[in-house]
């Protein structure tokens, strides 16, 4: 990771500079204050959860992989060893941030696929047959 600065709970908790806007998410620190009026779940969400541990309305609400990569840009550090909680991402979108849990979620086909090949040997057999 590109900035390793540590922080504690208490110092995310208190952030009141006019130029931060931080959250903490699964133990990464973000300050989003340049972002704010960027965010399309608006800023209101953002400001609300001004300094607190916000990983838990984060996951629920869920984020693309675009917003992923987003973040990456808005990270200033992540929180001191002692204050991380070390708490997975909720399931249900695990597979985004982890990409060995994302491979699970690779499928075949689906099923309009397997009728059109069904209906195309159907539609050749009554060709062959009727000839
Ligand atoms: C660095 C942190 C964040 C970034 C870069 C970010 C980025 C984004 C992006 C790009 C979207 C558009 C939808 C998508 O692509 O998933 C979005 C939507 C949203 N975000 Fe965030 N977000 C961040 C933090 C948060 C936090 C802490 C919350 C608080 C719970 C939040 C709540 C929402 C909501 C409610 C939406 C709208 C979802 C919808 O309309 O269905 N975001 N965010």
């Amino acid at each position: 990771m590109a900035n390793e600065k540590q922080f504690t709970r208490s110092e995310v908790m208190k952030n009141d500079d006019k130029d931060t806007m931080m959250f903490i998410l699964h133990d990464n620190v973000y300050n989003v204050h340049s972002f704010l009026n960027e965010h399309p779940g608006g800023e209101e969400i953002l400001l609300d959860h001004r300094g607190t541990d916000a990983s838990e309305d984060f996951d629920d609400v869920g984020h693309s992989n675009d917003a992923m990569e987003l973040m990456k840009k808005y990270q200033v550090g992540v929180l001191v060893e002692s204050d991380k909680t070390n708490q997975l991402p909720k399931k249900g979108w695990v597979a985004r941030y982890n990409s060995k849990e994302g491979e699970k979620y690779i499928r075949g086909p689906g099923i309009p696929f397997y009728l059109l090949v069904g209906g195309i040997v159907l539609g050749a057999a009554i060709i062959f047959y009727a000839l």
